[in-house]
């Protein structure tokens, strides 16, 4: 067996689990009226019960190493926490194969609130990226990653409701990187689309204005003479699309210069890019430092591109962005 291919595979069936715990309450959601009302409720369900699986098997296989997890169990305890915990412990027993009770299910949850740090092993889950994405209907994402003295070894995207294919989104929808389609148990292996002129590319971005800043990305775009409409996607869906030949380039181009990035939010599409083949810097060209706590503390923004096409996206970038 290879280095690693416990842990892969482990990483895989967490992954899967958490996605399908997702996917349950996404289908009841987009079938019931919650998204006009903007109850938030359900994502948060999905959110707590993703974690939970996840950690719960990653501890099952590795008990020592350490989680960092974008949720804490706070909200879940006591009187006032009942109503929710209930709702999240039924979820998260309906695809553990032995089943939680209230206490271990905080404990799963909470073992996500390792600070991370430059030496050993640590995971990093995002249990739902792109919450906007999941209560308008649209695309977000369970991340898993392992970091291994502050390099990215492992990564799994689980993508409930992304097309296996763009073009006919109709015929299948969820998929997992490293990389299979939900009912498949065969691996596919994925690549960047060949591009040579930035200008023939399509480019990724947030749908949240806020996340990401849209004006910006427009005119970098025509400097780089782009003529295609970005492809604007929640969560690190926009890594796997870039990563599979949706999309070319990603740009995430902040709009608050305080906001530092959360390991969570980039390990997992980070590593699913490199393995395809693409170059992933932050703004300044700057490798992404997964080594400095639970955030990107020493990156400004995101850059992901094929490597032909960095170097002409960053001079773009730097000319918009930092005025260079
Ligand atoms: N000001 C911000 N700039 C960049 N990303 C942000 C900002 N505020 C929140 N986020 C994060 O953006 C991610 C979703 O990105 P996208 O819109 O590209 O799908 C979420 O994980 C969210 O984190 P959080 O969940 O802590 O709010
Ligand atoms: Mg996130």
């Amino acid at each position: 067996m290879s280095v690693l291919a416990i842990e892969r595979a482990v990483a895989i069936n967490a992954v899967l689990r958490a996605s399908k715990v997702c996917q349950k309450v996404f289908q009841s959601l987009v079938t019931s009226d919650t998204v006009i009302k903007k109850d938030r409720s359900p994502v948060t369900v999905a959110d707590f019960s993703a974690q939970a699986v996840v950690n719960t098997i990653l501890y099952e296989s590795f008990p020592n190493d350490p989680i960092v997890g974008e949720e804490e169990s706070g909200s879940l305890r006591g009187d006032s926490g009942k109503e929710l915990r209930d709702k999240v412990l039924s979820l998260t027993n309906t695809v553990l194969d032995t089943p939680l009770d209230d206490k271990e299910l905080l404990a799963a949850i909470d073992r996500g609130s390792y600070p991370g740090g430059s030496h050993g092993r640590m995971w990093t889950i995002d249990p739902i990226d792109g919450t906007m994405g999941f209560l308008r209907g649209e695309q977000f994402c369970v991340g898993l990653a392992l970091i291994i003295d502050g390099d990215v070894h492992i990564s799994v995207l689980g993508c409930p409701n992304l097309p296996v294919d763009f073009k006919s989104p109709e015929i299948e929808r969820g998929c997992l990187f490293v990389a299979r389609n939900f009912s498949s148990t065969e691996e596919t292996q994925i690549h960047m689309a060949d591009i040579s002129s930035s200008s023939a590319a399509t480019f990724c971005e947030s749908v949240v204005p806020t996340h990401s800043s849209h004006k910006e990305a427009a005119e970098i775009a025509s400097l780089l003479g782009i003529t295609k409409l970005p492809l604007r996607l929640d969560s690190m869906c926009k890594y796997a699309a870039v990563a599979r030949g949706d999309a070319n380039i990603y740009l995430r181009l902040p709009v608050r210069i305080d906001y530092e990035e959360n390991i969570w939010d980039h390990a997992p599409g980070f590593l699913v890019v490199k393995e395809a083949g693409g170059i992933i810097t932050d703004i300044h060209n700057k490798p992404l430092d997964f080594s400095l706590g639970r955030t990107l503390k020493a990156n400004k923004g995101i850059v992901v591109t094929h490597s032909k096409i960095h170097g002409q996206v960053i001079d773009a970038v730097q000319k918009v962005v930092l005025k260079q």
